[in-house]
């Protein structure tokens, strides 16, 4: 595309290169300087960690044949410049990947917990109703049933507009996607034309990134108001309506809103829950009609998840034997509440909770069910919020009998550092602190009893620990079966 063309929907305010811009054939847009190759066009982007105008000379030795910027830099390249690079990378995105996001249907869901569940229970009923779809979160982006991993749950503008595109050639009509407050803050969804938007809930998490509650609680608020304000289209917002925040979410947007819950004030609502250890069933009340719904996804914070998906599928008008027959056939979430079953005499069962409700929602659920005590084994990532580690250790004390404190991926932080973070305030006997994630999977297996339940939290579907930078192979639910095997056959040999 020439990049006279590409650039006409950017809000320019200063360009020194007008006439240079007539003949350049931008091929690519990067982000990375280290990713430019020639005629690439390049957009410098200040981040939490580095100032991307400083990287111009490299780009431009790499091949580059523009620059985007805020600041002033010094290049022989024509230089364009921007009031936000954020928002321009967006623009160019969009633009040079044919605008997918306005022919695509998109929802996208925000919250502190439940994203990746809810897409999940989406997907299927999309998928029941005969619609092409694509994930993009937390464990991986799908297209039709191939996957590809991300590296974050919300990937940034350039990809996000360019996959958009490649899923549309691939015949995809349907994307459900997480958005993350940290994508919504730095801008990584701008351009994207959601047509559904979800709230699931906010409770503390990334408090080290945000200021406070309610500068999380504004950032999510972000995806709502993105809906925009053209009220000709139709476009909806799915909000939790038993959750404190939901107001700061409804009001983001002038599109109308369609509360869930299991309040009477809700639109979409449950009612008479029976949770079982395995299933889960309840009849959902919509403003035309009552049907039941079952589902293996156990705990009553799985009801919200499951409301949520509902919320959206009703907007879209499918029909409650479509919504019925997918909620039926879908198993699980990857290491959301996934269990380890090698026939042993007590539960394993591995789970994503790393915020201090999660931990406390779960273990209520296991606790409803438990036959005997629960042992959790937990840990807190490192460079992560860190006012979250002793409420996420009183969690774990508060409903388990036993609680293995332990590593999560501590990053460029010391382990020790971390767990003294989460333990430094607790007394008593009804923890320890073992360092080594792989060892306290161990004595948690060890020591279980018949009819325990051991809760290994925090990293669920994740396969690697992340130590300084590296990460290596690691998965909970391996480790958990290799160590249930190995004392299954020493027990036999004795
Ligand atoms: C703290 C944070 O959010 N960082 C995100 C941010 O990176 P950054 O601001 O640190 O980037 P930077 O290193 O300062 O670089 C600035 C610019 O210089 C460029 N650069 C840099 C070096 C170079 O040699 N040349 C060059 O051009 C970079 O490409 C970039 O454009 O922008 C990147 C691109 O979008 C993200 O990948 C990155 O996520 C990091 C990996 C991360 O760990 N983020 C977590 C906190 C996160 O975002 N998590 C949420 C989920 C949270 C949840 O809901 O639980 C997520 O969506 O994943
Ligand atoms: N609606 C909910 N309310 C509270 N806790 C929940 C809810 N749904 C799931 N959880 C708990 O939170 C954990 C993470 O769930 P899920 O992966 O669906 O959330 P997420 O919002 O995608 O999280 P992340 O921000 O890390 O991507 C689950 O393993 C479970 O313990
Ligand atoms: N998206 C979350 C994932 C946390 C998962 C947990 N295992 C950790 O590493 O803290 C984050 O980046 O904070
Ligand atoms: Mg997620």
């Amino acid at each position: 595309m020439h990049l006279h063309e590409l650039v006409e929907s950017l809000n320019i305010y200063k360009t020194d290169a007008d006439e240079r811009l007539e003949n350049v054939d931008v091929k690519n847009i990067e982000m990375d300087s280290r990713k430019v190759e020639n005629n690439s066009l390049f957009v410098c982007i200040k981040g939490t960690q580095v100032d991307g105008h400083q990287f111009v000379k490299d780009a431009e030795e790499n091949g580059a044949c523009a620059i985007v910027a805020e600041d002033t830099v010094d290049t022989t390249l024509p230089v364009i410049y921007v009031p936000s690079t954020v928002k321009a990378l967006a623009v160019l995105a969009d633009r040079f990947y044919g605008t997918p996001s306005k022919s695509l249907n998109i929802v996208g869901i925000t919250g502190t917990n439940g994203k990746t569940t809810t897409t999940y229970l989406l997907d299927g009923i999309f998928k029941e109703n005969n619609q092409n779809t694509a994930i993009i979160g937390t464990i991986d982006m799908k297209i039709g049933d191939k996957t590809y991993p991300l590296n974050n749950t919300t990937p940034d503008s350039l990809f996000l507009h360019k996959h958009l595109h490649l899923m549309k050639e691939q015949g995809v009509d349907t994307v459900i996607m997480e958005a993350s407050s940290h994508a919504l803050h730095q801008g990584r969804v701008h351009g994207v034309q959601f047509d559904t938007v979800v709230f699931t809930n906010l409770t503390q998490d990334h408090l080290d990134y945000h200021l406070n509650m309610n500068d999380y609680a504004y950032a999510k608020s972000l995806l709502f108001a993105q809906l925009g304000n053209d009220y000709t289209q139709n476009k909806i917002a799915v909000i939790n309506a038993d959750d404190h925040y939901s107001e700061v979410m409804s009001k983001a947007s002038p599109f109308p809103f369609i509360p869930y819950g299991l309040t009477d004030d809700a639109y979409i609502k449950a009612k008479n829950l029976d949770l079982q250890a395995d299933s889960t069933s309840f009849e959902v009340l919509t403003p035309n009609e009552q049907f039941k719904v079952e589902s293996r996804l156990t705990g009553k914070f799985n009801i919200y998840n499951i409301l949520a998906a509902i919320s959206v599928a009703y907007q879209y008008r499918i029909s409650s034997e479509i919504i019925q027959k997918a909620l039926r056939n879908i198993n699980g979430v990857p290491g959301r509440l996934e269990n380890v079953d090698v026939g042993q005499p007590y539960s394993v069962i591995v789970d994503y909770a790393h915020t201090p409700d999660s931990l406390e929602n779960v273990l209520q659920t296991l606790n409803e069910i438990k036959e005997n005590r629960i042992i959790t084994v937990v840990g807190c990532g490192g460079d992560r919020d860190r006012s979250k580690r002793p409420k996420m250790a009183d969690a774990s004390i508060k409903y388990s009998q036993l609680s293995l404190f332990t590593s999560d991926n501590p990053r460029t932080e010391d382990p020790k550092h971390i767990l003294k973070d989460m333990t430094g305030h607790l007394k008593g006997d009804e923890f320890k602190v073992i360092i080594d994630r792989k060892e306290a999977i161990k004595e948690a297996i060890w020591t279980a009893k018949e009819g325990d339940i051991i809760l290994i939290a925090g990293k669920g579907h994740e396969t690697y620990q992340e130590v300084n930078g590296a990460r290596h192979h690691f998965d909970d639910r391996e480790i958990a079966k290799t160590y249930i095997e190995e004392r299954m056959k020493e027990s036999q040999s004795t």
